[in-house]
């Protein structure tokens, strides 16, 4: 495609993503779908544009007033992804002059506000919390999130897949913490590899393995993922029981379990049970109430841990929606919570940064729920032999829930709290 016609198409796409109407990477996808024409470089280059505009969205609407043309094209054109030459063969001598005025702001004059490129409400909430490394985490949330795998433990070794997609020309390291994830240096097509035919590797990241991990689901047990969606965490739970017993996907959207059934085909995982529930009280839940052995609550959030994947939802997502996802979150924490038998575990997570639905949802719970005894995730870690330390946070020994941050850890933003019901 010729380098004017990319850069039209960016700006394109990028009217229709800043309407904000629907998530981003469906407006992709449907564009996509809308251009079958365009190659894999060509859609690369507009999927990234895309997002990193919408990463620096406070900067380039500040920038954007000094240039000329239409506004979706001065944000296309600062927010470009490829080489600055190539981009430049796309513009006229006005744009050109201005592409390099921009290029030349030393960011130390700039506002805060057009470096963190957070919503105010947001960078309040978070700066509290972190202190100094407020910073770090508003650069680490600028930048696009590695690809890491997660290898099927029931069919696979680690070491085995990453040999085999050495073998493809494909470079991965084993993640540092999770045992069954990889990491790789590049975002390859990976659909056609024989080893996601046949269900070695799912797309994970590896925050999201280790949520999984906590439950230490086993051998033979009864176990419910509350909040199963496509199911990332129900395939894994499915592996860590090695296909045996019982476990339970449940979810309010029949539309995200569907798209648990091919990857199930896939993994070869014959004990996962899916089925979707009206409400968190549904007859199905009552049920099974005091039968299961272990609960996993994946809470719906506000996903503002994910902003390197879904750079958007800093702009989609208000202070009043958090609020009333924190009542929805107890309310689905409170009902799963019946479903455990004595003895059993009970995990509750987000993706979220917000001490709203993280902390205060737990907090909250255990003072409610007295035949709840808290179990600090830090020694399930140091069963598990995973970290040393520094992925935990709260009570008086720091280790009783799990807290991971993409510029600490490089995973996306989880939380994570234990419960054994005595
Ligand atoms: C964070 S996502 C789950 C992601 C999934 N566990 C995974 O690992 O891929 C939260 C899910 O909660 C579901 N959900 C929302 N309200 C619910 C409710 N009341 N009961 C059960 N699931 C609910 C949403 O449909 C969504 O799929």
């Amino acid at each position: 495609m010729h380098p004017k016609a990319l850069l039209d198409a960016c700006a394109d796409l990028l009217q229709q993503v800043l309407r904000f109407d629907h998530p981003a990477d469906a407006v992709v996808s449907r564009y996509f779908r809308e251009h079958r024409s365009l190659g894999p470089r060509e859609r690369a280059t507009l999927a990234e544009t895309v997002y990193a505009v919408l990463r620096r969205k406070l900067l380039f609407d500040h920038l954007a007033p000094s240039g000329s043309g239409p506004k979706a094209r001065r944000l296309a054109i600062l927010g470009f992804h490829g080489p600055r030459d190539f981009l430049k063969s796309a513009l006229d001598e006005q744009e050109k002059r201005w592409l390099d005025q921009c290029d030349s702001i030393d960011p130390s004059d700039l506002l805060e506000r057009h470096r963190h490129n957070l919503p105010d409400w947001l960078a309040q909430a978070l700066k509290p919390q972190l202190g100094d490394e407020f910073w770090a985490l508003a650069e680490s949330l600028q930048q696009p999130a590695p690809l890491d795998l997660r290898v099927n433990a029931l069919t696979d070794k680690r070491e085995d897949v990453r040999r085999e997609l050495e073998l493809a020309g494909i470079v991965a390291e084993s993640t540092p913490y999770s045992p069954w994830g990889l990491r790789l240096s590049d975002k390859p097509a990976l659909t056609r590899l024989d080893a996601f035919a046949r269900g070695a590797i799912e797309v994970q990241d590896e925050g999201s393995q280790l949520l999984a991990l906590l439950l230490e689901a086993r051998r033979g047990e009864m176990v419910v993922d509350f909040c199963a969606g496509a199911g990332g965490k129900t395939l894994a739970l499915g592996a860590a029981m090695r296909n045996t017993g019982r476990l339970y996907a449940f979810d309010v959207s029949a539309h995200r379990l569907d798209a648990l059934k091919p990857r199930l085909a896939r993994s070869k995982l014959s004990n996962v049970h899916p089925a979707a529930i009206a409400h968190e009280r549904d007859d199905r839940i009552k049920r099974l109430a005091g039968k299961i052995d272990r609960v996993i609550v994946d809470a719906p959030c506000s996903g503002l841990g994910t902003l390197r994947r879904n750079p958007d939802l800093k702009w989609r997502q208000t202070p009043e929606a958090v609020q009333e996802m924190a009542a929805k979150q107890q309310a689905i924490l409170r009902s799963a919570a019946r479903l455990l038998k004595p003895g059993g575990r009970l995990v509750y997570a987000t993706c979220s940064l917000l001490p709203q639905e993280n902390e205060a949802i737990a907090e909250a719970f255990t003072a409610e729920m007295a035949d709840f005894e808290p179990l600090p995730v830090g020694r399930i870690l140091e069963q598990l032999k995973i970290g040393s330390g520094d992925l935990t946070t709260g009570g008086e020994a720091g280790n009783l829930y799990l807290r991971l941050w993409p510029h600490r850890h490089r995973t996306d933003g989880f939380f994570a709290a234990g419960w054994l019901k005595s």
